[in-house]
Parts: C-alpha cells; sequence; structure tokens
C-alpha cells in the first residue's frame, strides 16, 4: 500500500510577506506542519509579533524567527539569506509570497509606478530566487514556490503591470524547473483568486465576519488557509513529480468569472 507523504517537518523555509494575510496562513500552515519558518515583512513591528505567535502556539512544532526585510532591495534580501542559515543552518524551502498592487488604467499609470509594481512583484522573486537558490545549489537542493495570480494568466483591466509582472513569475517559474533540475531544486508556482486578505480587504472594502466556510463551492471568495494549503503540499514530497507547473486555486469567483468582475472592473 501506498502511504502519500506530505510531511515538511524539520524543513526550514523562508516565507516572505508573512506579517499578515497569505504570506502569514503559509508561515502558520508550514510550522504546523514542523516546518522551520524563517518569516519577513518590512516592518518588525508587524512581522515580530507573528513570528512570536507561531513559536508560543502549542500546535505549532516549527520554529520562527522574523526578519525586518523589503524584498525589493537585494542586499536587505542577503541579509534575510543570511540569518535564516544561521538560525537554521540551511534553506529548504523558499515562498515568494511578498507582492502587491495598485489598479489603474495603464495610460495612467507613471514609470515609476511600473517600476514599483516590477520591482515588489517581479524583481523580488529574482533577488529573493538568486540568494536562497545559491544556497540550495550549494547544499543538497530546494523547493521554490512563487506566487502568481489568476491575473498572471488571464487579461483584466486596470492590471497591466501587475498582470505582466505576474505573467513573468509563471515563465521565471517554468524556467528555473528547467535550469536548476541538475542541481535537485523544484520551482512550482501557485496562481490565487480572489482571496480575502488585509491587504484586498483595504482595497475592495471586503467583511471577513460575512466569508462563507471552506465548504462552500459556490461563488466566494477564498480563505488565505487555502492557499497556504495548496503550497504547504507543493513544499512536500507529495509533490515531487511537479516541477515548472502553475496551480490555479480560485475556486468559482464571486461575480462570475474572472477577479476583474468581483472587483467591478468588468460587467
Ligand atoms: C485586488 C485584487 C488582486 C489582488 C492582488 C493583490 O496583490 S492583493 C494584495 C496586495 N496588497 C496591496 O496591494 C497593498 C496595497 N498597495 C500598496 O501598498 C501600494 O500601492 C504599493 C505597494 C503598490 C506601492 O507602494 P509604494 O509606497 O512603494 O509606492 P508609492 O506610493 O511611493 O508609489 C510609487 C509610484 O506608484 C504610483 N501609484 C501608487 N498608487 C497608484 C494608483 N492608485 N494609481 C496610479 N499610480 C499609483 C505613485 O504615483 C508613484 O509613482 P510617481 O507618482 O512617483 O510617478
Ligand atoms: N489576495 C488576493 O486576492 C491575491 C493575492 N495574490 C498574491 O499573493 C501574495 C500575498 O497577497 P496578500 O496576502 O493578499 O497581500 P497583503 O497585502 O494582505 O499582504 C502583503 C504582505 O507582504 C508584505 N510586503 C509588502 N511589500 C513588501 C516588501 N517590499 N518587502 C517585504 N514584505 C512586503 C506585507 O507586510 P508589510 O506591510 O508589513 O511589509 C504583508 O505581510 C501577493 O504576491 C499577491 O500578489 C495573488 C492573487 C490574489
Amino acid at each position: 500500500m501506498h502511504d502519500s507523504d506530505f510531511d515538511v517537518a524539520g524543513r526550514t523555509a523562508i516565507v516572505t510577506g508573512a506579517s499578515q494575510g497569505i504570506g502569514r496562513a503559509i508561515a502558520e500552515t508550514l510550522a504546523t506542519g514542523g516546518a522551520n519558518v524563517a518569516i519577513c515583512s518590512r516592518s518588525m513591528d508587524r512581522v515580530g509579533p507573528v513570528a512570536e505567535e507561531i513559536n508560543d502556539a502549542d500546535d505549532a512544532d516549527g520554529q520562527a524567527i522574523a526578519v525586518e526585510c523589503n524584498v525589493r532591495e537585494r542586499d536587505q534580501v542577503q541579509r534575510l539569506v543570511d540569518e535564516t542559515v544561521a538560525e537554521f543552518g540551511d534553506i529548504d524551502v523558499l515562498v515568494n509570497n511578498a507582492g502587491g498592487e495598485f489598479v489603474a488604467p495603464f495610460e495612467e499609470i507613471s514609470a515609476n509606478g511600473w517600476q514599483t509594481i516590477v520591482d515588489l512583484n517581479l524583481n523580488s522573486t529574482v533577488h529573493c530566487t538568486q540568494l536562497a537558490g545559491e544556497v540550495m545549489r550549494e547544499g543538497s537542493g530546494g523547493i521554490i514556490v512563487n506566487l502568481s495570480s489568476v491575473n498572471g494568466q488571464h487579461a483584466a483591466p486596470g492590471e497591466s503591470h501587475y498582470g505582466a509582472s505576474k505573467a513573468a513569475i509563471i515563465r521565471l517559474t517554468e524556467t528555473l524547473a528547467v535550469e536548476w533540475a541538475e542541481h535537485g531544486i523544484r520551482v512550482n508556482c501557485v496562481a490565487p483568486g480572489l482571496i480575502q486578505t488585509p491587504g484586498v480587504a483595504e482595497t475592495l472594502g471586503i467583511d471577513s465576519e460575512a466569508m462563507p466556510p471552506r465548504e462552500a463551492t459556490d461563488r466566494r471568495i477564498g480563505h488565505a488557509e487555502e492557499i497556504a494549503d495548496v503550497v504547504r503540499f507543493l513544499a512536500s514530497p507529495a509533490a515531487s513529480f511537479m516541477n515548472g507547473e502553475t496551480i490555479t486555486a480560485k475556486g468559482v469567483p464571486r461575480a462570475g468569472n474572472s477577479m476583474s468582475q468581483d472587483l467591478g472592473l468588468e460587467d
């Protein structure tokens, strides 16, 4: 009989952008599964308490450290990598989660506005992957999970900069899966649909108290934990034959078939 192995216990994972939302849920899920997590955000005041909560939780076997790191700054990413190795000895898993956007028509996005979103989503993923990847290539390999978006798979008005950066992450994932296979590194991607997070709540004013449960299959917004569970699968031996893939997790969108309808950008 085959016994599936979804175990992440004893692994060391970096999760970027983990002070709230999807990143926080990923860190908590991996730590509950016994992984040690190095989590970062731009503010120690915001990410520090998340690490404390993980370390104090009875149901989380893994340990957490918090690092203040703006992933747009390569030297700060190097510090994140160095502090992770100093604390836990290695890096087995990298989750490139930090990201964000503003919604604006293409003609209204300034050169700096475009650069900001490409830096935040794509170039940050490059910095983290190159610097953590160096540790993985010199060691015994590793697993990289990137956060794209359904807006990286399909067009949505107001999302040209975000969509382009998230689409590029999908192609980067596919390319690195091929280039780094010989180093024992698997690289995969998750493309979430609309997920209830503080970032989205702020943008769309969605009330988290009114969230339908995970069991609900009809049109709804997703829970951050529903993305975290996909990441945990990709970070586990159960996903050993997954490489260069993008898993879409979008349920049935609330307003129809696209996130832009949810955002009121399309009829
Ligand atoms: C929502 C559904 C899909 C979900 C996706 C998610 O990721 S969900 C969760 C994700 N959560 C979030 O996304 C969190 C919410 N978003 C944010 O925190 C920020 O908007 C940011 C991270 C995107 C940029 O922050 P920052 O402090 O680094 O940047 P800054 O303020 O210094 O501006 C830099 C440039 O951008 C320009 N610009 C900025 N806004 C607009 C606009 N509305 N219109 C036009 N332009 C705009 C600004 O004018 C400036 O250019 P300028 O004038 O110098 O030529
Ligand atoms: N929510 C959704 O519907 C969807 C989200 N996604 C993607 O999932 C990821 C997480 O989104 P979500 O949880 O909603 O986002 P939130 O805005 O709720 O949280 C973003 C997290 O990233 C951190 N962060 C932002 N900028 C930086 C930076 N420069 N350096 C380090 N950390 C940073 C924030 O921490 P702090 O402010 O403390 O720095 C925060 O912890 C993003 O990549 C997003 O594009 C994709 C599809 C849909």
